[in-house]
């Protein structure tokens, strides 16, 4: 038996960075997946070890399942069922588990998905052999929510083939978890997003678990039913960057100046509800839709003025807003910033023409343009006989 899942990446329409010190964001799914794959050797395979197999990278890892066990033995065993954090110690182990497989210089973020996954995997599957096969459409570390989407999809997999969740396994095709499962799922994500970005809000794997559009705010979520139908150009600058340092700087600065990142945090806080309101309002005609986008293009400006005083715009992000400008189109970044994607809202009435002049010159600048479909589907999961 092999189980497949497939969770989504996220944009983040207003509120990022301010949502980890409790203001409320407005995030989406977007069609772009990541997707793992998990099955257990059998006695004939006669195979003890751990296998993770990152297939876009061509990394394999692998870790003899008496090896893991001799390292983590201290740890005791988790409950799948119960959702628990990885504390410094074990932190420290499976780090150290991890640095024996010699991931190269240039993939050391990539230890930290790595530990993530090992935190996720012993907790959920025990010392186990199996093998694990993620691959996704996402670009890593450009905030468009890799880091949720390869959580999100891991803990489905692992908890899909556990005890604690009961499942049609003779399905054909894609299939959606019951409300019970989301819930645990969306929580061991959350933990693994803990390892990945230090303080996560909880946005990130809560968007890619359930998908559609949605407002977030101190762990709580609210599911949108927009009346927009929105059109967001995504560009990757190409500048690479670390949600987890961007986000620690974040909160240095708030050290430093709390009266002053209290006001903006609650300025984006006001900007966030504003869109979440605009995306639920009704809109008959032309005339509403266009006064919508307005107001949308307006707070994403906004947004994006509040994140350049938290220090998380950067020079790539800055040339793409000149560059939108021109066209009087409006962009802010999504995710940690510092690089990284951003998005260009599209009006319903903008020609294609100029759209595919934005683009040009975008690309130009060596940056890459896509649109995604938004507010989709969150986890699926499919069950195969293993061949
Ligand atoms: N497919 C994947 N395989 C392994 N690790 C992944 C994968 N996707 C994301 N990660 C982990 O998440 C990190 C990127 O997360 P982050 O900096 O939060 O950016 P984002 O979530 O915006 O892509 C990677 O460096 C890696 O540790
Ligand atoms: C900056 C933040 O708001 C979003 C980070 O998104 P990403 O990892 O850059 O895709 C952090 C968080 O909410 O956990
Ligand atoms: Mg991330």
């Amino acid at each position: 038996m092999e189980v497949r899942t497939r969770a989504p990446g996220k944009i983040i329409l207003a509120g990022e960075h301010a949502v980890v010190h409790g203001s409320t964001a407005v995030a989406a799914s977007i069609d772009l997946y990541t997707y793992a794959s998990l099955s257990f050797p059998t006695h004939s395979d006669n195979d003890d070890k751990l296998k993770l197999h990152l297939k876009d990278m061509a990394l394999e890892f692998a870790w003899p399942v008496g090896r893991i066990k001799e390292a983590l033995y201290k740890l005791g065993s988790q409950i799948p069922s119960s959702p628990a954090s990885c504390s410094p110690e074990a932190m420290k182990l499976i780090a150290a588990l991890v640095e024996e497989q010699n991931i190269l210089e240039a993939n050391t973020t990539l230890a930290a998905g790595v530990s993530a996954f090992l935190w996720l995997y012993i907790s959920i599957q025990g010392y186990k052999p199996a093998k694990v096969v993620i691959t996704s459409e996402l670009p890593l570390g450009s905030g468009l929510g890799s880091s949720a989407a390869f959580c999100v999809s891991v803990s489905a997999a692992l908890l899909a083939l556990s005890e604690s969740v009961n499942l049609d396994f003779g399905h054909q095709g894609w299939l959606m978890f019951g409300e019970n499962e989301l819930e645990l799922v969306n929580k061991w994500a959350f933990e693994g997003e803990k390892i990945i970005h230090g303080k996560p809000s909880g946005i990130d794997n809560t968007v890619s678990t359930y998908g559609n559009m949605i407002k977030f705010r101190s762990g709580e979520l609210t599911c949108l039913k927009s009346n927009t139908p929105l059109k967001m150009l995504i560009t990757n600058t190409k500048v690479g960057r670390n949600t987890k340092a961007l986000v620690a700087s974040v909160s240095e600065r708030t050290v430093r100046h709390s009266n002053a990142m209290a006001a903006v945090f609650k300025a984006v806080d006001s900007i966030s509800n504003e869109v979440a309101t605009i995306l639920q309002s009704p809109a008959d005609d032309d005339i509403a839709v266009t006064e919508k986008e307005d107001k949308l293009q307006e707070l994403m400006e906004m947004n994006q003025g509040l994140l350049q005083c938290m220090g998380v715009s950067h020079a790539s992000i800055e040339t793409v807003i000149r560059t939108t400008l021109k066209y009087k189109l409006t962009t802010k970044l999504t995710g940690a910033g510092g690089g990284g994607c951003v998005l260009t809202l599209l009006p319903t009435l903008l020609s294609g023409t100029i759209v595919d002049k934005v683009i040009a010159e975008l690309e130009t600048c060596g940056f890459q343009c896509l649109i995604a479909g938004i507010g989709g589907n969150g986890l699926q999961i499919s069950f195969h006989s293993s061949s």
